[in-house]
């Protein structure tokens, strides 16, 4: 029997969250401007039984050399964009169950200030937070902006986040006992200063001491997410995550990075299956077979080459544009997203043309399984899919870059997996669970005791449930 999984919804707080589409009449991405907008969106995910609405996120933009190309601003290529995360209390307030994703990077930001905000959500969200751990797409935009001039390679900005992360997981898990706020009128005692353990962190990247002045919320940690794929960020991964994100292509490939992500998570020291790895999907659905085609085919006439060029230097630091289309694109390096141009250039296998990949980046961009069909086929396709690869839950992309992404999704193909037992059952209304509990399937709403995490705790502090 297929295995029961999550469900996730990707978006990006700007006009065209994938490609340019928001001139298409059914792609409502240029409001998302509005809290209005964002509110009808997360209520439609929380009634139909949605784990996690996810934020992407980036400080930066596509820039080419430094310099923002005309087309990012003329076509609003992910830009203007957003802080997602000031958004996140009205969505709460108006949903019960449906978890939050945001992305936060270990580059420019400092641990005390992001474990603070997330903790802050943690109270604010009644513990359906979660924390997408990125070290930066448009990393070099990203410093321009924040005045940055030490260059960090690649490998080591994991360094860096291997241990912001730590900080955030001690003053997180290590800092208040369980029984720490007492909020005590007739002895005017808030919290007891006993069971408050300062930290006191020196380490090759960061140096905090003190309290943290945010008792626990439901879930003291945020549920740890992570996307990137390299080498060096599956080992991030397999020691921090608690779900990784890919954007798998291939039932094998996926299947061969769910093992690997597993593998790694046992060397760890962590169970395989600690890590949930979740993957894109883009579907295209409707009634029929010939319709969803039909609407494939529309979607795909509104990425143009030109658009994807800018994308793909925007991710890879590599311009293509100037290149002759029939050039082979051989021995390309980029310290800001190897994963991409990884995915294009194979040692032993055949050098693909410029023109080949800015082809396939227009199709897929950084995306997943690209699927397309009647409601049936597309289970089907979701079932050999998680059957395949062992994959724990899925995100749909954006399509045209309105609600008709998940809509029609969850009329269409979501009953049809609650009926082969892949989704949980529908309640009547929606239910406050955690978001760890959501997602990982965990019985606690805590960080797991095999955690790295977890070693920051006090011995005095009881399992925590
Ligand atoms: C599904 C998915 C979503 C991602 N979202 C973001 C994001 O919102 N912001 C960002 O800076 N990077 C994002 N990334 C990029 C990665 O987190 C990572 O920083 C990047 O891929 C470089 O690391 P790598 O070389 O290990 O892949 C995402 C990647 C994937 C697969």
């Amino acid at each position: 029997m297929t295995k029961q999984i999550s469900l996730g919804v990707f978006e990006m707080m700007n006009p065209n969250n994938g490609m340019p589409t928001w001139t298409h009449p059914l792609g409502k991405g240029d409001r998302y401007d509005t809290v209005d907008y964002w509110v009808g969106v997360a209520k439609t995910l929380d009634a139909n039984g949605v784990d996690f609405l996810f934020f992407a996120d980036t400080y930066g933009y596509a820039t080419i050399d430094g310099v923002m190309p005309d087309l990012v601003a003329k076509h609003g290529i992910q830009f203007p964009g957003f802080d997602p995360m000031l958004l996140i209390s009205a969505l709460a307030r108006e949903t019960t169950g449906l978890g939050f994703v945001l992305t936060s990077p270990t580059t420019v930001e400092r641990p005390y200030a992001t474990a603070r905000r997330f903790a802050t959500l943690d109270h604010y969200t009644g513990g359906r937070i979660g924390w997408n751990i990125v070290t930066g797409s448009s990393q070099a935009t990203t410093d321009d902006l924040f005045g940055v001039s030490e260059t960090t390679t690649h490998d080591e900005r994991y360094d860096v986040a291997d241990e912001f992360v730590d900080v955030c997981l001690e003053l997180w898990e290590g800092v208040w006992e369980d029984d720490a706020l007492v909020r005590d009128a007739s002895t005017n005692t808030f919290a007891d200063p006993a069971k408050l353990h300062p930290i006191d962190h020196e380490g090759a990247h960061f140096r905090a001491r003190g309290v943290f002045a945010i008792p626990p919320g439901p879930q003291r940690s945020p549920v740890l997410f992570q996307a990137g794929t390299s080498e060096r960020g599956r080992a991030f991964a397999a020691r921090n995550a608690e779900a990784v994100l890919i954007q798998g292509q291939t039932v094998a490939k996926a299947a061969a990075h769910v093992l690997d992500i597993r593998e790694q998570a046992v060397a760890h020291g962590r169970e395989p299956h600690d890590v949930k790895v979740v993957t894109g999907v883009t579907i295209t659905v409707a009634p029929t077979h010939d319709e969803a085609v039909a609407k494939r085919q529309e979607l795909e006439n509104l990425y143009t080459v030109d658009d994807a060029a800018v994308i793909f230097a925007g991710f890879t630091g590599v311009d293509l544009t100037g290149f002759d289309p029939a050039s082979p694109l051989t021995a390309i390096t980029s310290d800001q997203g190897q994963t991409l141009v990884d995915r294009f250039v194979r040692p032993g296998e055949p050098v693909p043309t410029v023109g080949d990949v800015l082809d396939d980046f227009r199709m897929r961009a950084n995306r997943g399984f690209q699927i397309t069909g009647d409601p049936v086929e597309v289970a089907d396709e979701l079932q050999r899919i998680v059957d395949g690869s062992d994959v724990d839950g899925i995100m749909l992309e954006p399509t045209f870059g309105g609600p008709e992404a998940f809509e029609e999704f969850l009329e269409l193909v979501a009953p049809i997996l609650r009926e082969r037992g892949m989704l949980a059952p529908l309640p009547a209304a929606p239910e406050p669970t955690s978001l760890r509990e959501r997602v990982t399937g965990a019985a606690s709403r805590r960080l797991p005791g095999g955690h790295p995490g977890a070693r920051f705790r006090h011995e005095t502090e009881p399992v925590a449930g």
